[in-house]
């Protein structure tokens, strides 16, 4: 559905992005992760063609970005806190604003259920909303049209955690029953881990890892060996351990290639002497400070 390749993106002779290649596949809820400046919004504005890339190609929807017209458009709902709202209006009067819009592509009755489900405040206006109801309010304004691809940049930004839940469940409904492809950034694995299919991490302007959740958690596993003695560790260990620590008479690591009993005979041979082992599937969250930490390790 949305295919990046080299995006590069300079601001005022600094790089931003430095080659982003990413993919977001159709039918899939992808999250983009990255620490606060990594360039996420930047990428995205670039998809969504609100600012100009300095090289790289970006197709959406079959066509280049820079050339998103209001066929592309009608098929693409986008919320960011970027995107200024009419604050003067009400919820009912600034879908009376869009709607024409829309033409006979805007689902009155699906609006209907949006706003009963969203529960959005009807008479109070946009300025005088809190976040998370204005949040819902950019959600309201992107969705009765039913469009093909749904790009949120950081829609939790300053949400408590129960309108946070609330919003993420009414949109995972959604997504789930009208197959939507979802494209939404946020710099923390929370916000995201319960329903993301698909997970693209994006650091320094640059892309670390894109995977299906379900095969980067079959890729990674907790390692604990434990000895009846102090252990020394051997040289030329397996690249694919992370994180490896020896602490006393236990050592643990994160094998990020493993391949399942393969993996257990691996540190049986390099740890004949291990006295019991627990090899286990980690959760999205463990696999990002695993990875998290790894990088620390490697980059300072
Ligand atoms: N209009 C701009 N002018 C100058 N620098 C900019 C501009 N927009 C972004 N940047 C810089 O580009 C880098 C990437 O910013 P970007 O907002 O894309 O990051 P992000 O990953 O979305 O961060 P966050 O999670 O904080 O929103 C940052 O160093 C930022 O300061």
């Amino acid at each position: 559905m949305i295919t990046i390749r080299g995006l590069q993106k300079r601001f005022h002779g600094k790089d931003a992005l430095r080659g982003v290649d990413l993919d977001i596949p159709e039918g899939k809820v992808t999250a983009f992760l990255g620490p606060n400046g990594a360039g996420k919004s930047t990428t995205i504005k670039c998809a969504m063609n609100l600012i100009d890339r300095d090289a790289g190609k970006i197709q959406i929807l079959g066509s280049d970005a820079r050339d998103l017209g209001p066929e592309q458009w009608r098929r693409i709902g986008y919320v960011s806190e970027n995107r200024r709202l009419p604050e003067w209006l009400t919820v009912p009067k600034l879908l009376d604003f869009i709607r024409p819009m829309y033409g006979d592509f805007w689902d009155r009755d699906f609006e209907k259920k949006l706003l009963k489900d969203l529960e959005i405040p009807l008479k109070t206006k946009l300025q005088n909303m809190s976040r998370g109801q204005k949040m819902k309010a950019a959600l309201l304004a992107a969705l009765p049209y039913r469009p093909q691809l749904i790009v949120l940049d950081e829609p939790f930004t300053g949400l408590d955690p129960l309108v946070r839940d609330e919003f993420l469940t009414g949109l995972l409904e959604l997504t789930e029953t009208e197959g939507w492809t979802v494209w939404i950034s946020s710099h923390d694995i929370e916000e995201v881990e319960r329903f993301a299919d698909r997970i693209a991490v994006l650091e320094n302007g640059r892309i670390d890892l894109q995977e299906d959740v379900e095969t980067l958690q079959s890729r990674f596993r907790h390692v604990e060996l434990w000895f009846d003695e102090a252990v020394e560790l051997p040289a030329n260990l397996p690249e694919t351990w992370i994180n490896l620590q020896a602490a006393g008479r236990t050592i643990r690591y994160v094998d990020i290639q493993s391949n399942g009993p393969e993996s257990s005979t691996a540190s049986v041979q390099l740890f004949p002497s291990s006295v019991r082992q627990e090899i286990r599937p980690m959760t999205l969250r463990e696999i990002f400070v695993a990875l998290a930490r790894s990088y620390r390790i490697k980059t300072h």
